[in-house]
């Protein structure tokens, strides 16, 4: 662990915690958002069936006592002021006593988390999309099947003696573990206007849950799935239990603050940074010309507005779910980081390529980006995929088409298995990935955003080659900021508000994220993009004219 060396030793600290879809990250912060520790360590997933994805709260909770007793080390505990959490979005199911219950049909109550990128309520969302009820145009006209009703629905509909009838709490995970920590189920305003349809000024829609068949959680002024709603970094109770604080390793009665979903933590990790001096457009512009793009095993685009935007396909807008006062638009890829592994791993060339990055003590991904930039000789690397394209759509499209049913695609496969081929195909997928960060934004600013700078942060945002890849084929350029781990500095703020030391969320963002690099777009290359681009949108044109092929008779 790193301790701050020198005299001026901040006094006080925030601890963040952030929940992934791989790993549970803790994170020691100063009041300037600098890290002075970190840790992290891999939790869970099952997939009992195929596009049936669980979790362990149990698990995840111990995972996060492991973390944050590591970060903490060595420091004098008096100088913790407050304790942030941020979590993936997936839904934790526990009986009226708290204990978990099974999301599953083999009963196994240890899996009691559908996780967000869980599959199984199809029938449950079409059914809901059917409805058209206008709560629709606050999820951009659409419901996703990774959002919390349907997923409800699926329990009540197929495990109704194991789960739903026994069902004493629905929380989203970043509010179970606020709630594990200070014994308050109070739901954050951002976890249940974003998963849950409450909207922000009137509450929760009585017509909507009845429209849907999920009535009963009405009862009881919505006890189960909640009734009390804070906003972001807002204190909860008495602070830490005595109990979270020695699961914890952190001394009892410190602020703990109302949770944000990992992305929307990431977006306040590094959206109200300073960028004087960078020659950014950004810079003479309202904040709202700024993109958080956060990228893990998924990505996520948050733009903010000072009115509400509609756009078709993509969630939102949602009132003061992430910067308070602002709307939100979020706009997403269900897999970015998971296909990217996903297609690296599959390839009969990966063993090779693990034993040459092993050899080298490199990552896969430093690997392939250096033998990238041997096989290109003179010309910019991203044009080895003249001839290869891909649709990245390989989990469903989350937005701007927001179409469940669609597939990923690969064209201009070749009869070679070797090295070259796996890290051209690679770069492909990644460059997939960008055009669908510019379909995204396209959608937006036809819908009335003006976006001129992309903020990336996430595990991905590591990859120099992503990075450069979402400035050029976006024509933007990209903020990454000084520290990578900027959703564990969005968790710290959290914490820093809760202990009251800043005023508001704008104060602490402003003081906490930080820019550390900006990558430029390679204007020269814009032609060849644009004409990726193109290919991009037959792709899907072509899938959907395939589809309509093989329905008619
Ligand atoms: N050092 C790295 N270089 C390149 N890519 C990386 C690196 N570390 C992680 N990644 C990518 O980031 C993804 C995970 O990002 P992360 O933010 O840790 O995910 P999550 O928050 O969903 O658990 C991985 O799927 C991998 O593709
Ligand atoms: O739906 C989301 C945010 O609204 C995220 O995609 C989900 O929470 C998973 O995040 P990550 O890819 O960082 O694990």
């Amino acid at each position: 662990m790193a301790v701050p060396s020198g005299d001026q030793k901040p006094e006080s600290y925030y601890v963040g915690v952030d929940v992934g879809t791989g790993s549970v990250r803790a994170a020691l912060v100063d009041q300037r958002g600098t890290l002075v520790a970190f840790a992290e360590q891999p939790i869970n997933q099952w997939e009992p069936q195929f596009n049936h994805h669980e979790q362990s709260s149990e698990d995840i909770w111990a995972a996060c006592c492991v973390v944050t007793k590591k970060v903490v080390q060595g420091i004098d505990l008096n100088q913790i002021r407050g304790l942030g959490f941020d979590a993936t979005c997936s839904l934790v199911v526990l009986d009226k006593q708290f204990r978990p219950l099974p999301v599953n049909h083999e009963g196994n109550s240890h899996q009691n988390i559908i996780m967000w990128l869980d599959h199984r309520a199809v029938s449950q969302v079409h059914r809901i999309n059917e409805t058209k009820h206008s709560i629709l145009q606050y999820v951009g006209g659409v419901m996703s099947v990774e959002m919390q009703a349907p997923k409800l629905l699926w329990l009540k509909e197929n495990l109704r003696e194991t789960c739903w009838d026994k069902a004493g709490h629905f929380f989203d995970l970043p509010d179970f573990l606020s709630w594990k920590a200070t014994g308050v189920t109070a739901r954050s305003l951002c976890s249940l206007v974003c998963k849950w349809t409450y909207l922000a000024e009137e509450g929760w829609d009585d017509s909507f849950w009845k429209m849907v068949g999920l009535e009963d959680l009405i009862a009881d002024n919505y006890s189960k799935i909640g009734n009390q709603v804070l906003p972001p970094g807002a204190s909860l109770g008495n602070g830490l239990t005595p109990e979270a604080a020695k699961d914890l390793g952190l001394p009892a009665g410190i602020a703990v603050a109302a949770s944000l979903i990992d992305a929307h933590a990431g977006g306040l990790g590094v959206i109200g940074a300073d960028v004087r001096g960078y020659g950014l457009a950004c810079e003479e512009q309202p904040v709202t010309s700024r993109l958080a793009v956060i990228c893990g095993t998924s990505s996520c685009h948050m733009g903010i507005s000072k009115d509400p935007i509609f756009v078709p396909g993509i969630w939102g807008p949602y009132f003061s779910a992430m910067v308070p006062g602002f709307w939100l638009n979020e706009g997403g890829q269900s897999v970015t980081g998971k296909l990217i592994d996903h297609m690296v791993q599959g390839h009969a060339a990966f063993p090779e390529l693990q034993a040459k990055a092993t050899a080298r003590c490199q990552s896969v991904y430093a690997y392939l980006n250096s033998h990238l930039d041997l096989i290109k000789k003179a010309q910019p690397v991203g044009f080895l995929t003249v001839d290869l394209h891909v649709w990245p759509d390989f989990h469903g499209n989350r937005s701007p088409l927001a179409d469940l049913t669609l597939k990923g695609m690969v064209t201009g496969l070749k009869l070679s298995q070797d090295l070259d081929d796996l890290a051209i195909l690679y770069l492909a997928t990644i460059q997939a990935i960008a055009f669908g960060t510019r379909l995204i934004i396209e959608a937006m600013e036809a819908a009335g955003h003006s976006i001129s700078t992309l903020f990336l942060c996430g595990g991905l945002s590591k990859n120099p080659l992503f990075v450069k890849m979402h400035a050029d084929i976006t024509g933007m350029p990209v903020v990454l900021s000084q520290e990578v781990e900027s959703v564990l500095v969005g968790a710290a703020i959290l914490g820093a508000c809760a202990s009251g030391d800043f005023s508001s969320v704008q104060e602490a963002m402003a003081r906490m994220s930080k820019v550390g690099k900006v990558v430029f777009p390679r204007h020269e290359d814009k032609r060849y993009y644009d004409k990726k681009y193109q290919v991009f949108l037959k792709l899907v044109e072509h899938q959907k004219e395939y589809a309509a092929i093989m329905k008619g008779d």
